[in-house]
This record gives C-alpha cells, structure tokens and sequence, in this order.
C-alpha cells in the first residue's frame, strides 16, 4: 500500500492527486477499521439539548426576521446544499495557491448557476434584496475563505445602482447580474486608501474622441487591493481624478473593460496582475490595476450625480458633494450585518465545543467538568453570543435607517446624510473591531484545537479583522462620527435643536451627572451621559488649544485620542439602546422563556460594558463604588442563569454544518473523530515516508550529508 501513495503525486495533477488520495488515505495509515471513530452524536451536547428551556426556533425566528423569513431563508439554503457538489474533495487550505484559486472560481461558478438557475425563480430579484443576506450566508457553504465573485455582486452592481443613470443602468445591469461580465471595485491605490481625494489615477476628457483617457502617472497611482480584479473580473469600476477642459473635479467613478470578453487577455494599455499571498482572502485574487494613456468612452463614466457633456462641460447634477462615496456607505450598512454573521458562527463552535470538551478537576477525584461550566469559560463566551444578537438587531435598525435616508435622497433631500454617514461610520467600525476581538476569544476559548484551521476560527478571524480595515479604517471612520458629535455638541450648546441619535446631548449640556440606576433603561442613560462626558472633553480641550493659539486644524488634531474615544463611546451608547429597544420590540408577543432567555443576554451586555468602562462612569456620572459592585454581583448572575440555555442559544442561530465548517462546532458534537478525520486528509498522510527522509534526513542521520 505504501508503493501506492509514494508514487502516486508524481504521475498526478495536484487536484487528481487529492481525490484519488481521498480514497486511501485510511489505508496508508492503516486504520481505516479503526473502531474509535464513532458515528454517534455527542451525548453531552444531547443532554445541553434536554436542558435548554426555550422554543429555539422562536429565538431563530426573530433573528431572520420572522416565521416567513426563517422558512424562506431555509429553503434557499436547502436548495444549494442539497447540491453535494459543493463539498471539496479535500480541505481547501491544504491546496497550494493557485489550486485554492482555481478551486474557488470552480465553486463560484456552481454556487452562481445554482443561484441563476434555481433560486431566482423561486424569490426574483428579491434575492439581491432581503434575500442577499441568505446569499451571502448560504456562500459560506462552499467557501472556507472568500469567492472571487463577493466584490462582483458587493460593490460592483451596487455601484452601477447606486451612481449610474437610468440609461446606464438598463445597459449594465442586465449583463452584470446575468454574469456575462464580472466586476470589481478598484478605488485604493497602493499610495493612497483612506485620503481618497488624494488618489492619483487621471481621467481626462477628449472632446475630439468622445472619449477618457484614463492614466496612471506613478508607481503609488496604481490600483491596488480590489477583490476579483488579479484574475477574474473583466471589468471594473475605476475612481479616478476627472479633468475636463483644463480643470480638476475630484474623484468620480467609471467603468472600465480591463481584459478581452472572448480570450480575457489584459488589454493594450492595461497592466493587471494579483498582489501575492495576505492573511486571509486568499482565494479573492486581489489585485493592482494600472494603465498607460487607456481609452474609454464617454458614457463609461458614471453619471447620475455628474456629467461631462460631449463637449467636455462639467455639469454637478446631485444635490450633495459626497454621493460620490455612496458605495461605501452601502458596503458599511452591509458589513455590520456581515460580521454579526460570521461572530454568530464563532460563537456557535466555541460554545458547543465548550459543552463536549472535559478538562481538569474542580473538585479533586470528581469527574472532570465540560468546560462551559467554568464561569471564566461562560465569562468569555457569552458576551459573543449577546454580541452578535445586538449586532444583528443594530444592523437591522441601522439598514431601516439607510433605507428612510435613500428615499429621501430620490426625492432631493440630503438633510439626513451627515447623520446617516457618522452612524454608518461609527458602527461599522465598532461592529467590525468587536466582533474580530471576540472571535478571537473564540478560538482562544477552543485552547489548541481552536489553533487548527480545520476549527474554522482562524479563517474566521482572518477574514473579519479585515473588516475592520477595509471600507474604512476604524481610527478613520470613527474620526467622522467625532466631527459630527461636536458639530452637534456646538448645536445643543447654543438651544439650536439637534438630530435624533444626539437627542441626549440636549440634557446632558446642562452638566448635571447622571445617578446611576442597575436597571437597563438606567444603564444606556448612562452610557448616553459617558458619551456626552467624552464629547464635553474634547470640545473643551479643543478650545483650550486654540487658546493656547493652535488652528483648529491642529487643535482637532492635538485632541485625536480623546475625539476617538468620544465616538466610540457615543456608538456603544446607540447599539446599548438600540439593542434594548429591538429586544423588548422583537419579544413582545414571544413566550416567557424566550422572552427571559433574551432579556438576560440583553442586560448581560449591558452589563458587561458598563464593567469594562468602569473608570468612565466614575468619571462621568455619579456612579459609585457600591454600585459597581452590584452591578459584577448581577453580570455574574446572569452568567449562571444563562448557562442551562447556552447550546439552545447558539442553535438558534441555525446553522447547517455545511455552513459551520468546522470539526469543533458540527451539530453532533463528534469533535475528537472529525478532529481525526480532517487530520487523516492532510497531504503530508498521504505517503507513510515522506521523500525529505531520504534525500535530507537519512543523510543527516548516517552522518552522510
Ligand atoms: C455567486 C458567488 C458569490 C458569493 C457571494 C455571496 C453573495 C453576496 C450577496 C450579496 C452581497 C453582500 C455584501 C456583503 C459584504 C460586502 C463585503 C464587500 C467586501 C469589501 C472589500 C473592501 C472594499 C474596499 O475597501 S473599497 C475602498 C474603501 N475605501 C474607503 O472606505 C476609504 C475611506 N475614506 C473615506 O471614506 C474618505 O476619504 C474620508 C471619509 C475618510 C474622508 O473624505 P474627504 O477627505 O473627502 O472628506 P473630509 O474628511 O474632508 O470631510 C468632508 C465632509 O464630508 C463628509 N463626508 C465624508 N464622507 C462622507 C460620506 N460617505 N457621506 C456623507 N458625508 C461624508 C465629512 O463628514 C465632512 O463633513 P463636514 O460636515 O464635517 O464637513
Ligand atoms: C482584505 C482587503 C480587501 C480590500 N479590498 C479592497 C477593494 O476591493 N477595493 C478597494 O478599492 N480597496 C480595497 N481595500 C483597501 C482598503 O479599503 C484600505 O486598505 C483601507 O481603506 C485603509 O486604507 P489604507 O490601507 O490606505 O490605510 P492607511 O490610511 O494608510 O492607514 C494606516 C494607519 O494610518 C492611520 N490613519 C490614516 N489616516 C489617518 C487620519 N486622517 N487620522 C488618523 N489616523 C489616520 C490609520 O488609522 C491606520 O492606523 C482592501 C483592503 C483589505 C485589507
């Protein structure tokens, strides 16, 4: 048997070779009949099943936005695992990185023509509406790591939406959602991602062509990072410095063909290629993009909110200078939804692991505990479980809110958008560094097994701590909100009426300290006073610098570290209340039990930020020390009332093990075996001597070398 699997990678392709070793892999290690690889379902995890005490399909319910909702989403997502097809032979991380790129656009294009073929005859085009989350989240089914395509139907359609004219978008859209052509979203530059107004890709307006010559006049105005764009995408949307008639406008967005529809060869005039090995997005071929004086029509640039004329006028049709950065205000929507998913999933495997795993004695001679007993285990991971309901919940609220605001919009009203942009902001970057944080705990929670790729939790971590760097750097993004909150504070100051989400500035400019109370409503007012106190800070060193005859640019600058924290203060306050509110909204007609379980998650959330940020309510309200203690003494409660329904939680986020992917966190809770299993498919089994032990290590040995 061994001769087999020694000779077998020589006389295959990489692929070949891994279906083929599937086969056998049991044989080279002799265990194939091994009796220790049950089939039969944890009994530990059965018994947390026994115990919960809620419907856990109401709670499931709720989460996808109802009974319909949880019905539809499930059919969809059984139409496409019912497809077998998308299992991988092999784990998709032990291919090398051309296989793993070549394997996930032979994924994309199953998931994509199941899509096309079977589940959009069922929802329509609702399936890019309400539907895109099922979508996204049924994706998952066929990718560890991310599909080539994600940027494609994330940020390319969207932008043709959201920035092209009607006649633009009855030519584009078509082919785009068909997959005749796929695209990307090429705006950083490998000079320049956050200061867009500083990219340096031109296009200038020949009126004689009728056409844009698009250029990149250095190394640092190269594209660099779009998802799709080394290999797959024939087209992409390019932001680019427009000039007409002699004169500089600003970034504005065009679509532009960067390889051939027939031989998908780059070009005259392009240069594409992908930007090598990141830590996670490893199959997404991000790429550089750059062009030597290439051409595109005129009408490739995007012109609902302003056009060049065949004669090279400029004409400014919105109404607001920044709709140009409409996309990114979607994908910041989208993404808050995006990672509440993905820190669901986290938790889901470090939970149910946590109830299958027994380490150390509590008592000496007793049965070894199921970690979940420990209550610096139930400490660790149940604030990612309430993190995700709030999460989830705010990016419910916050798509409402989008949505109200782009109707407006359509009608020529623009008076919401700074709002919109300071919450969209603030809660992508929150969101995105919460939940990358706690999926961390996650795998930390998993002690060494959480370390194996086959858990899923580092894929998991490598891709969402990105989200807390793309679509806007946290630092960056929060710095936005803070504009917004002292403009707002001025406002509150001076008796002029402020927006909704700031309302409490209006109480809180009169400097009275807030009394704390443990009860909910108690604590967001807290939060809500914390805010205002950050807030009431910066303004005043602020002031105090440009006394000291600072600029305001260099005050506001000087003052960084502090406006920072004011954002992310007045942002926890909002996810606090929206988060309360959603809860009590969403269980009103709910069960007792259900009604308890989630009214528990919500106080332990807020409980848990009301300890972490304990040194700000002594600071900022008249919170005292007993006060805190009681306030540790009901979090610790709330840890143990929470315990019984820990599993019955994390089911109710419903996920099918194809989603999951991970061998700790698989319904049945048969750990060790898949743990096993995934271990027998690495390719180093493959052969029982590698052929290092002759060429290196034989010699080596035998002092031969
Ligand atoms: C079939 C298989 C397929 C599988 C797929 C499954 C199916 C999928 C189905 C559905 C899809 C779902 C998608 C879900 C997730 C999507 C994931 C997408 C992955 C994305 C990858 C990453 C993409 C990118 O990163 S693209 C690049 C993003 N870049 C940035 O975000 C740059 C950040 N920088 C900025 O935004 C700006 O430069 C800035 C805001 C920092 C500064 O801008 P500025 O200099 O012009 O402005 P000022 O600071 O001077 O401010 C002036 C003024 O304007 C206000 N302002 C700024 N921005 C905005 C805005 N956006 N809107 C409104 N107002 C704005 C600012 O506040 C100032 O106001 P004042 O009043 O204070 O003057
Ligand atoms: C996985 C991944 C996928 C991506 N996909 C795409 C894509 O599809 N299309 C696309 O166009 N782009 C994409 N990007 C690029 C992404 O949008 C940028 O990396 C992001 O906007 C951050 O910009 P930057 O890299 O220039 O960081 P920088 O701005 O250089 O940030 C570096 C540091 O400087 C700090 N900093 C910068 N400016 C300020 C300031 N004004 N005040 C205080 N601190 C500041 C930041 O906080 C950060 O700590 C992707 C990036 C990643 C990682």
């Amino acid at each position: 048997m061994g001769t087999r699997c020694e000779g077998l990678r020589d006389s295959l392709s990489p692929i070949a070779y891994y279906e083929e070793y599937s086969h056998f892999r049991l044989d080279c290690l002799k265990i194939d009949d091994n009796k220790e690889l049950s089939m039969s379902a944890n009994e530990d995890l059965a018994k947390e099943r026994a115990r919960c005490d809620f419907n856990v399909s109401e709670i499931t319910n709720i989460l996808d936005g109802g009974i319909e909702r949880t019905k539809q989403r499930k059919k969809i997502e059984s139409i496409a695992l019912s497809n077998g097809k998308c299992c991988d032979v092999t784990p998709e991380e032990t291919l090398g990185p051309k296989e793993r790129y070549e394997n996930a656009i032979r994924k994309s294009c199953l998931y994509t023509k199941i899509v096309k073929d079977q589940v959009l005859t069922l929802t329509g085009l609702e399936v890019l509406g309400s539907n895109s989350s099922v979508l996204r989240r049924t994706a998952d089914a066929f990718f560890k790591d991310i599909s080539p395509f994600l940027l494609h139907l994330g940020m390319f359609v969207p932008t043709i939406m959201g920035q092209g004219t009607p006649e633009q978008q009855s030519y584009w859209l078509p082919r785009a959602l068909d997959f005749q052509i796929i695209g990307t979203y090429a705006q950083t530059e490998l000079g320049h991602g956050t200061f867009i107004r500083g990219l340096e890709t031109t296009a200038t307006y020949d009126p004689d062509t009728e056409e844009f010559v698009i250029h990149s006049p250095r190394l640092t105005s190269y594209k660099w990072w779009a998802g799709g764009l080394g290999k797959t995408s024939n087209y992409c949307i390019v932001v680019a410095q427009l000039y007409t008639q002699g004169k500089c406008y600003g970034i504005h967005p065009f679509i532009v063909q960067i390889r051939d529809e027939d031989t998908h060869m780059p070009l005259p005039g392009v240069r594409v290629g992908e930007i090598g090995p990141r830590m996670g997005f490893n199959t997404a071929d991000n790429g550089f993009l750059g062009f030597d004086h290439y051409r595109i029509p005129r009408n490739h640039m995007l012109m609902k909110n302003s056009q060049v004329l065949k004669d090279g006028t400029y004409v400014k049709v919105a109404s607001h200078s920044k709709l140009t950065y409409g996309t990114m205000v979607f994908v910041r929507v989208m993404l808050v939804n995006e990672v509440a998913f993905n820190l669901a999933k986290a938790a889901t495997i470090a939970v149910r692991y946590s109830a299958v795993r027994r380490q150390s004695e509590k008592i000496s001679g007793e049965p070894e505990p199921q970690i979940i007993d420990y209550v610096t285990q139930q400490h660790k991971l149940f604030v990612c479980i309430a993190t995700a309901h709030a999460l989830q919940l705010s990016s419910n609220w916050l798509w409402k809110t989008f949505s109200a605001v782009l109707a407006d919009m359509r009608g020529g009203n623009t008076e919401n958008l700074p709002e919109l942009h300071a919450l969209s902001s603030c809660l992508k970057a929150l969101s995105t560094s919460d939940s990358a944080a706690l999926i961390e705990q996650c795998r930390l929670a998993c002690g060494g097994h959480g370390y194996m790729l086959s858990s899923n939790l580092p894929l998991l971590y490598s891709f969402v701590t990105a989200t807390r760097t793309y679509e806007g750097d946290y630092t960056v993004l929060l710095l936005q909100t803070a504009r917004f909150l002292i403009k707002a504070w001025e406002q509150a100051e001076s008796g002029n009426p402020v927006t909704p989400t700031v309302s409490y500035m209006e109480e809180a400019v009169v400097g009275n300290k807030y009394k704390w109370n443990g009860s909910a409503e108690g604590i967001i007012k807290a939060a809500y006073y914390v805010a205002a106190g950050k807030i009431s800070s910066s303004v005043t060193s602020i002031r105090k610098r440009m006394k000291n005859g600072k600029a305001f640019e260099d005050a506001w600058e000087l003052t960084g570290v502090q406006l920072v924290a004011a954002a992310e203060a007045h942002c926890r306050a909002v996810i606090c209340d929206v988060y309360r509110k959603e809860t009590v909204r969403l269980t009103a007609n709910s069960s007792p039990n259900v009604k308890t379980v989630m009214d528990q998650l919500n106080m332990l959330y807020l409980s848990h930020w009301a300890l972490e940020r304990t040194g700000d309510l002594l600071r900022y309200t008249s919170t005292t020390e007993d006060d805190i203690i009681s306030c540790q003494q009901r979090y610790e409660e709330l840890l143990a009332a929470i315990r019984p329904n820990a599993v019955g939680l994390v089911d109710a986020f419903d996920f099918p093990d194809e989603i999951l992917q991970s061998t700790l966190g698989a319904y049945d809770g048969r750990v060790y075996e898949r743990l096993m299993e995934e271990a027998l498919k690495s390719p180093l089994n493959a052969e029982p001597v590698n052929r290092s032990f002759h060429q290196y290590l034989k010699p080596l040995m035998q002092g031969k070398l």
